[in-house]
């Protein structure tokens, strides 16, 4: 399997330079050339495999030209054997219709935990294979965060040989136990950054530098957020594990997912099309709403970001949202380069009828103000005794607003554990959720973090004093 950038202008890459390259060199995003798919026959086999092996079923299609089926399983049992459920993502019954996977039983009490312990391994693999003259690769990983990736990113590669990282955040607006997650690994290859703005324009910076040549000539830039690919691959797993439990490929299933850079919701997409029996994926989203409007009516056009209780998801330009508009107009890497060129200097960008269409077969979206976020999080407790999530509360909330047949099982993607947002859970309830003991003393420890403006010279400034240059 080869890789090839939505822009078209760019070299196609085997899963292991896709991986390391992060963002492409057009600026466009790694896809896999074609779409493995399962048959129905064998995606009944895998009912019941542990998540380790499960995962390796899914992932191997897209990473056999660079991991042997070995190596894979070896990693996925490493990677999934730091969760603290031994189901690693539970599935857990609301009522007749309404399920909650749940996705924070990782280091660091988010679904980002899936994805990112396994690129830590895959890093490290592939930073430690020679080059032909036998020395070898580090990287400069550079991420933006509105609160989750970031500290999951810095919790897989914390001390790991050959990585620098450098993690910006919206400062003041991450929860405290998101930035104490980060700010308190001490590891000296690991960098926080506060930025006077926003995620969006954190998020812009980090796209920038992959595309500056005076970074790129002497740094190895590397991405963990959702422009790889690999992080992706590894979220599609969890879909399957939750369908094949309630009754897939021989039942569809529908998929709420709480939604800000789309990339759990596309992975659910990639899920589709390897086969898994998938009703509707139900795009929910927070006032900030643009993937609501896009999918609605085709009104792909960025406002200003109202902050919110539920601020991982406070985002208005959707990273991925490129990889499924390249897909369902026809794969054209030269419209698509187009079209994101226009959205680039307009902030908007309408659909094409392909891509409208395309979408509506599949996708469903709503969006929730903080009263229908705060009712659903009650809800929940009521139904259940379950404390659940700003962000999660938001995919309930559209779960239950979707009018999915009554025969289809509804999931909720439970994205976070909701001690890490307690003053919203404990509004919407009165009970203050606790942190798990595995996290520790985090509101004890030292913290560590540099202030810097929202200015991409400053940042690469930053960077390039602090990050090993390219073997
Ligand atoms: C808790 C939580 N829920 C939902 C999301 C949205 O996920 P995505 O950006 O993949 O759409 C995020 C951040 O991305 C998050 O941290
Ligand atoms: N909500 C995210 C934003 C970054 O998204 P990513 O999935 O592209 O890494 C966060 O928590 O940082």
């Amino acid at each position: 399997m080869d890789y090839i950038s939505t822009r078209g202008n760019a070299p196609a890459l085997n899963f292991e330079g896709a991986t390391l390259a992060g963002l492409a060199s057009d600026g466009g995003l790694y896809v896999p050339r074609s779409w493995p798919s399962f048959t129905k026959a064998e995606i009944a086999e895998m009912a019941g495999l542990p998540y380790a092996q499960l995962a390796q079923r899914i992932m191997l299609p897209f990473v056999a030209d660079s991991l042997s089926a070995e190596r894979l399983l070896e990693l996925t049992t490493a990677a999934y054997g730091r969760f603290a459920h031994a189901a690693v993502t539970p599935l857990k019954q609301f009522d007749s219709q309404q399920w909650l996977l749940e996705l924070f039983h990782g280091p660091t009490l988010a679904f980002k935990d899936v994805a990112l312990q396994m690129l830590g391994l895959l890093f490290e693999e592939f930073l430690s294979r020679p080059n032909a003259d036998g020395t070898t690769r580090n990287l400069t990983i550079v991420g933006a965060t509105s609160g989750d990736t970031g500290s999951a990113a810095i919790d897989a590669v914390a001390g790991r040989a050959g990585v620098d990282i450098f993690m910006l955040h919206p400062k003041g607006r991450v929860s405290d136990v998101q930035r104490r997650q980060m700010t308190t690994v001490l590891a000296p290859n690991v960098h926080n950054i506060a930025i006077d703005g926003s995620f969006d324009d954190a998020q812009a910076m980090v796209k920038r530098m992959f595309n500056d040549t005076a970074m790129t000539s002497r740094f190895n830039i590397g991405a963990v957020n959702s422009i790889n690919w690999a992080r992706l691959m590894a979220q599609v797993v969890y879909y399957f594990a939750a369908a094949l439990q309630l009754g897939a490929p021989h039942r569809p299933v529908a998929f709420s997912v709480p939604t800000g850079n789309f990339g759990d919701v596309f992975a659910g997409y990639v899920a589709a099309k390897m086969g898994l029996p998938i009703e509707r994926l139900i795009v929910a989203t927070n006032v900030n709403d643009i993937l609501h409007r896009a999918l609605a009516n085709g009104d792909y056009s960025a406002g200003t970001v109202t902050p919110t209780a539920a601020p991982s998801m406070d985002i208005q330009v959707s990273s991925n949202f490129e990889r499924l508009l390249f897909d369902l107009n026809g794969r054209d890497g030269v419209a698509m380069a187009a079209q994101m060129a226009g959205f680039e200097s307009t902030k908007a960008m309408a659909l094409t009828n392909a891509q409208r269409e395309g979408a509506a077969g599949l996708f469903s979206s709503a969006r929730a103000d903080a009263g229908e976020m705060a009712q659903a999080i009650r809800w929940a407790y009521d139904a259940s005794g379950e404390l659940i999530d700003p962000h999660t509360a938001i995919g309930l909330h559209a779960a239950r607003a979707a009018g999915i047949d009554a025969s289809v099982p509804v999931v909720t993607l439970a994205t976070a554990h909701p001690a890490k947002f307690p003053d919203a859970v404990e509004r919407a309830t009165g009970h203050r959720p606790l942190l798990p003991a595995r996290v520790g003393d985090l509101f004890d420890r030292e913290e560590r973090c540099a202030e810097l403006p929202g200015d991409y010279d400053a940042v690469a400034a930053y960077v390039a004093a602090r990050a090993t240059p390219k073997a």
